[in-house]
């Protein structure tokens, strides 16, 4: 229901529609006059409600509501299971865990090796053989710290140090 050359599109800052004239490339929040208002708004309701709006941006983790990250876990004394593919006992302290993580966050927040890099010599999960992959997962797979860490990230976000049962974990979120 716009007028010649009127397009609505949608502002991902601020999560509301606008209006866009493509002739004289100028946009608006409000409706260009003689919209028919009625029909817009049915237009709106199908296309532009928030709702799918959000749907639109939860599918785009494909599967549904679902991510893929990679870690680097670097366990320690007081983990719930003190062993790995790397050490059968590990014996290092939680701080000894937290400076050696630290160490490697800044290797590779200066770009100088890849978190799946590392993860493959140093992580104490099985998913190490795998640069780290854990594959897609959803809300109510991982420890409760690791999922808000993971879900807070974008593709391509590396997370600072996670504090969970398991040990001391970097995250990258990979989709
Ligand atoms: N994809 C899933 N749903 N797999 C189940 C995850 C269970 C979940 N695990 C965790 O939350 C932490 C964070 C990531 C890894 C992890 C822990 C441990 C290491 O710590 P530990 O248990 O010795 O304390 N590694 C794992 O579980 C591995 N199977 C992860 C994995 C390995 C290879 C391929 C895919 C996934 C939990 N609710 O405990």
């Amino acid at each position: 229901g716009l007028p010649e050359d009127w397009e609505v599109r949608h502002s991902q800052s601020k999560n509301l529609p606008y209006y866009f004239n493509s002739a004289t490339k100028t946009s608006r929040w409000e409706p260009p006059s003689g919209t028919d208002v009625d029909k817009l708004k049915i237009y709106m309701a199908k296309y532009h409600s928030p709702t799918s709006q959000q749907q639109q941006q939860q599918q785009q983790q494909q599967p549904q509501g679902k991510i893929r990250c990679a870690h680097l876990l670097v366990k320690h004394n007081q983990s719930r299971r003190p062993s790995s593919w790397r050490e059968s006992e590990i014996t290092r302290t939680k701080q000894e865990a937290l400076t050696t993580l630290q160490g490697f966050e800044q290797r590779i927040k200066s770009g100088s090796i890849s978190l799946g890099e590392l993860a493959l010599t140093e992580s104490d999960c099985s998913s190490a053989r795998k640069r780290g992959d854990l594959g897609y997962f959803g809300r109510g797979d991982m420890q409760k710290e690791f999922e808000d860490a993971a879900f807070a990230l974008k593709p391509g976000e590396i997370s600072g140090i996670v504090d969970t049962a398991s040990g001391l974990h970097l995250i990258e979120r990979l989709e």
